[in-house]
């Protein structure tokens, strides 16, 4: 069927698999030129008729919304939709669909990347060469033997665990809604402190969440073995980072590894900024073509079907009380 509408990306460009399903279904693709601009959102919401989003990382506000009159749809191209107020979406009505799962083995991945830089101080060494200096005395830690500590258990979650067990490490893992393992070798702990309290590696892996918001802050890393690793993939506001950074710089935590930050782009007086145990990438553990092949169709296909009046039984939805 071929319809005539309008959809925002909240990003530069999208990924052919995904524009290709807009453009067929006759749909006009619009884009913003600030990605993380919520001042430009918001006056293109409120200057042009827009059908659907396609959301990214920029907050997606009960304000924002609020200024079109046309929206009717929002879709997550990702997993964390923690940008987006679905409490105000419902209220107005407005679905808010992800694609769950096909991101993961990109995120999963780059937290072993992260892991293996943070644990043997690649990131610096390399650096240190780069600028002429054969810098021998910075002794990484091996991994093997040691234990790993997830938090969250989900699609990311599970296959770090498997890379891990690989790697020769115990595998823990706390997931309040848990009873049993999902996979074998992965032993449950009953509380975060638990885990913390045995995890020589932390690593994020759950949903941020207006009650998990700061869940690692001094207390949490004064629980952790002296020279622990922290590695988060997940969001930054997850942790605190001016505790992170304390225990960066005390040697409490060894090292740390990270995708995600509570302001993207850090901005320039980040605690964060110059450490030299920090690896950190600019949240791009789901940009490899693959992942967002997978994201940009599955949000595309999202919205399409949403808008055709099709059944949206099988898609994963914030609010799934809209549809009914
Ligand atoms: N850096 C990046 O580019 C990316 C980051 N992410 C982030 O990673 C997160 C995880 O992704 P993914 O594994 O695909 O998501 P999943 O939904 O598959 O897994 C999340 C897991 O976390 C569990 N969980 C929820 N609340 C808690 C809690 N308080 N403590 C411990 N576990 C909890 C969930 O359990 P239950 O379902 O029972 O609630 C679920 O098993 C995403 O929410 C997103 O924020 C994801 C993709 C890309
Ligand atoms: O899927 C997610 O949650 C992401 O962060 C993708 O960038």
């Amino acid at each position: 069927m071929h319809m005539n509408f309008k959809v925002l990306v909240t990003a530069t460009e999208l990924a052919t698999e995904g524009l290709v399903l807009l453009e067929q279904a006759g749909a006009k693709v619009i884009y913003m030129q600030e990605p993380e601009s919520t001042h430009e959102l918001s006056l293109i919401l409120a200057s042009q008729a827009v059908d659907a989003i396609i959301a990214r990382t920029v907050t997606i506000s009960a304000e924002a919304m609020a200024k079109s009159c046309t929206l009717k749809v929002i879709s997550k191209h990702g997993v964390g939709f923690n940008n987006i107020d679905v409490a105000a979406a419902t209220a107005l009505g407005i679905p808010v669909f992800f694609t769950p799962g096909v991101n993961a083995a990109s995120v999963a991945e780059m937290t072993i990347g992260l892991l293996l830089a943070a644990a043997r101080r690649i990131s610096w060494m390399d650096k240190e060469v780069h600028a002429g200096r054969w810098s021998r005395l910075q002794h990484g830690i091996e991994l093997q033997g040691k234990t790993i500590g997830l938090v969250g258990l989900g699609q990311v979650g599970r296959r770090v665990a498997l890379v891990c067990q690989a790697l020769g490490m115990r595998v823990l893992a706390f997931s309040p809604s848990l009873k049993t393992s999902p996979l074998h070798g992965v032993e449950l702990c009953a509380s975060l402190a638990q885990l913390l309290q045995t995890s020589d590696v932390l690593s994020l892996h759950l949903p941020l969440t207006a009650q998990n918001k700061n869940l690692l802050g001094a207390a949490q890393f004064a629980l952790m073995p002296r020279g622990a690793i922290l590695i988060n993939t997940a969001r930054g506001e997850l942790v605190n980072e001016v505790a992170l950074a304390e225990a960066l710089q005390t040697g409490q935590l060894f090292a740390a590894g990270i995708d995600t930050t509570v302001q993207e782009p850090l901005p320039d007086g980040s605690a964060l900024r110059g450490l030299q145990n920090l690896v950190i990438t600019p949240h791009v553990a789901a940009s490899t073509p693959a992942a967002l092949a997978g994201m940009a169709s599955g949000a595309a296909r999202n919205l399409l079907d949403f808008l055709r009046g099709q059944s949206m039984q099988h898609a994963a939805c914030a609010n799934r009380q809209v549809l009914r």
